[in-house]
């Protein structure tokens, strides 16, 4: 079976909205402000906690201090865990997307470095958990993106084989995946880092989800 594995941040939701408040509340609990920008640091807050962390702590000065990111990482997945839907919001076609895809009898799947229970709580919140065959995340494997285990393991369990599958993503973490894995990756040009996309060289662009059952089709030929 053919299976098309998305990443999560960025590719089927913008999550940069509540990503940011909970780091935001992670500077305010060390008696700085609000060192992150709503839109212009929304590309940093969809490559996770720690690049969020990172960027405010440079931001402070303290650019090596990798003890204070250490130090307050979970509780920023606390304060996350507790505010993970007021802001985010699924990409316009997304989930029409993934009906299409089905019902042209593709697996379906999620590979995210987001930690596997927040990713889950997140899913279960949009109403959209059911729809994925699988959901794999940071922590659910003893390895993850970059590494291709990550990708091949997920499609294994949505019942596909891992080499036939395609990686929907929005970074170079899954542009380096779908490489090492030896599949192509298409990556979305709809987020905040869109413009930098194409300098990544993934097999294909996606502008819009409308166009994504079409491109899966010709990348990896017809489901059955
Ligand atoms: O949280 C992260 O590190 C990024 O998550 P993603 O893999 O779903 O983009
Ligand atoms: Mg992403």
């Amino acid at each position: 079976m053919k299976t098309v594995v998305f990443d999560l941040d960025g590719t089927l939701a913008d999550t940069s909205g509540d990503l940011i408040a909970a780091a935001n509340n992670c500077f305010r609990q060390m008696g700085e402000g609000d060192l992150l920008h709503p839109e212009r640091d929304a590309g940093t807050a969809l490559l996770g906690g720690r690049a969020m962390l990172n960027l405010g702590m440079e931001r402070l000065g303290r650019a090596r201090d990798a003890a204070a990111v250490d130090e307050y990482y979970p509780k920023l997945l606390e304060h996350y865990a507790r505010d993970i839907d007021t802001h985010t919001l699924l990409y316009p076609g997304a989930m029409e997307a993934v009906a299409e895809l089905k019902a042209l009898g593709y697996r379906v799947a999620i590979c995210t470095n987001k930690p596997e229970a927040l990713a889950e709580l997140l899913l279960t919140r949009l109403g959209v958990r059911e729809a994925f065959g699988a959901m794999l995340g940071a922590d659910t494997l003893p390895v993850r993106k970059p590494d291709p285990e990550h990708l091949f393991e997920t499609a294994r369990r949505a019942g596909g084989d891992p080499a036939q599958c395609v990686l929907i993503g929005d970074s170079d973490t899954d542009r380096k995946t779908a490489a090492a894995a030896g599949v192509p990756c298409v990556l979305v040009t709809f987020g905040p880092s869109g413009e930098d996309m194409a300098a990544l060289e993934p097999e294909a662009l996606l502008e819009d989800f409308k166009d994504l059952p079409a491109l899966v089709t010709r990348l990896i030929g017809a489901a059955a």
